[in-house]
């Protein structure tokens, strides 16, 4: 059995069944993420894995103890559950080290000390004890925060979009290092962002939240590698989708010649399929055998990415190997890399538009070809 637990659960708010018959579960040390789009229920799964929320349906159980199911609520400060906010949240009248040892009224004076500093020492604030919340950054503050969570040594630690108010630089660098003090103390937590860069440097595990159901809850690279369903493959790194038709269970016409794939769906041969490309999968290369004209490009960090429309009609995204991005409507030669292992993932095309192949180059910012494969 899982250390948390999480079986079959349903929350609604009146009527309104807002997660739906949700399980996941992470074992002792391990660390949970939750991304989805705003209004998908991840603040509503932390706060009934919390205690605040009742259970429409399912269970919730931490170590051996059953905290949740439709008759039965363990009240939120008897769950052994630390909590982080987006907003600090902390004491603004009380000191650093005041804010640190509150939850720790319970212990005696000596111990109490001795703990807040062994935390404090732990996010590196030993030194700005005396300091007030105002006096820190919001770094310090957040630091603060993990450390007031942590000080009373909990089961489980949840963290709900804990780095959205830090400048964006800061944020990863801020998950990595909660990362690393969350690992050395062994502690399992769950968190919710939207970021997803922030969720793969953190996470061991990965989930996407659809309209309250868990689309998939997964290693981080086997979520960007194989994702589970089209809206997990959207959701996760830049993606584009070329569409085909099935000409077997394992392969399909496109217009970049007949690709083997690995179906998600059950579609019968001769079917529309989407096939999932991430940029790196296609590659500016003057000797390739594909033609097609630049859409638009973007200069990275990590090098320069395009929009191309090839011969077809047909829009991907793709990557180029130049120091400087070509301009809007050059005429560009690309490879389509070797099909990763199983084939290229693919999707039924019930319900979406093809056509769309939308360019925002503040997701590409976000997203940008983010996950080494
Ligand atoms: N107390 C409440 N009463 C009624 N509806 C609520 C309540 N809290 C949240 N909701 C609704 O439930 C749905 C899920 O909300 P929730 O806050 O869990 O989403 P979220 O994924 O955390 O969103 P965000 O990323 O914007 O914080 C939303 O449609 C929201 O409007």
């Amino acid at each position: 059995m899982s250390f948390l637990n999480v079986q079959n659960v349903s929350c609604r708010y009146g009527n309104r069944c807002v997660i739906r018959h949700l399980s996941m579960t992470l074992e002792k040390g391990e660390i949970g993420c939750l991304l989805g789009r705003s209004g998908c229920g991840k603040s509503t799964l932390l706060r009934a894995i919390a205690g605040f929320e009742p259970l429409r349906d399912g269970t919730i159980t931490l170590g051996d103890r059953l905290l949740s199911h439709r008759t039965h609520l363990v009240p939120p400060h008897k769950r052994q559950i630390g909590l982080v906010f987006q907003d600090y949240a902390l004491f603004p009248h009380l000191t650093v080290a005041a804010n640190v040892s509150f939850g720790l009224r319970h212990l005696p004076r000596n111990q109490r000390k001795a703990r807040t500093a062994e935390v404090l020492r732990l996010v590196r604030m030993e030194g700005m004890e005396e300091r007030y919340p105002h006096e820190i950054s919001g770094g310090q503050q957040q630091r603060v925060a993990v450390a007031r969570a942590l000080a009373p040594r909990p089961m489980l630690l949840l963290l709900d979009e804990p780095f959205s108010n830090l400048d964006p630089c800061l944020r990863v660098d801020l998950a990595l290092e909660v990362r690393e003090i969350l690992k050395k103390q062994d502690i399992t937590a769950l968190m919710v962002t939207h970021d997803q860069g922030e969720a793969f440097a953190v996470a061991d595990r990965v989930g996407v939240l659809d309209g309250g159901e868990l689309a998939q809850w997964d290693e981080p690279t086997r979520l960007f590698l194989d994702p589970a369903t089209r809206t997990v493959a959207e959701f996760v790194g830049v993606s584009s989708f070329l569409p085909g038709h099935l000409i077997s269970s394992k392969a399909a016409a496109t217009s970049l010649g007949v690709l083997p794939i690995r179906r998600q769906s059950t579609s019968p041969a001769g079917e529309g399929v989407d096939i999932l490309l991430r940029p790196p999968d296609l590659v500016q290369d003057p000797a390739g055998p594909v033609s097609a004209v630049v859409v638009r490009s973007v200069l990275s960090a990590a090098g320069s990415m395009y929009l191309v429309e090839l011969d077809s009609g047909d829009r991907l995204y793709a990557v180029s190997p130049e120091r400087f991005p070509r301009p809007a409507g050059s005429r560009v030669r690309l490879r389509l890399e070797p099909p990763p292992p199983g084939g290229w993932p693919a999707y039924g095309t019930d319900g979406h538009d093809r056509e769309t192949c939308p360019f925002d180059p503040t997701i590409a910012k976000n997203k940008e070809f983010p996950v080494a494969v």
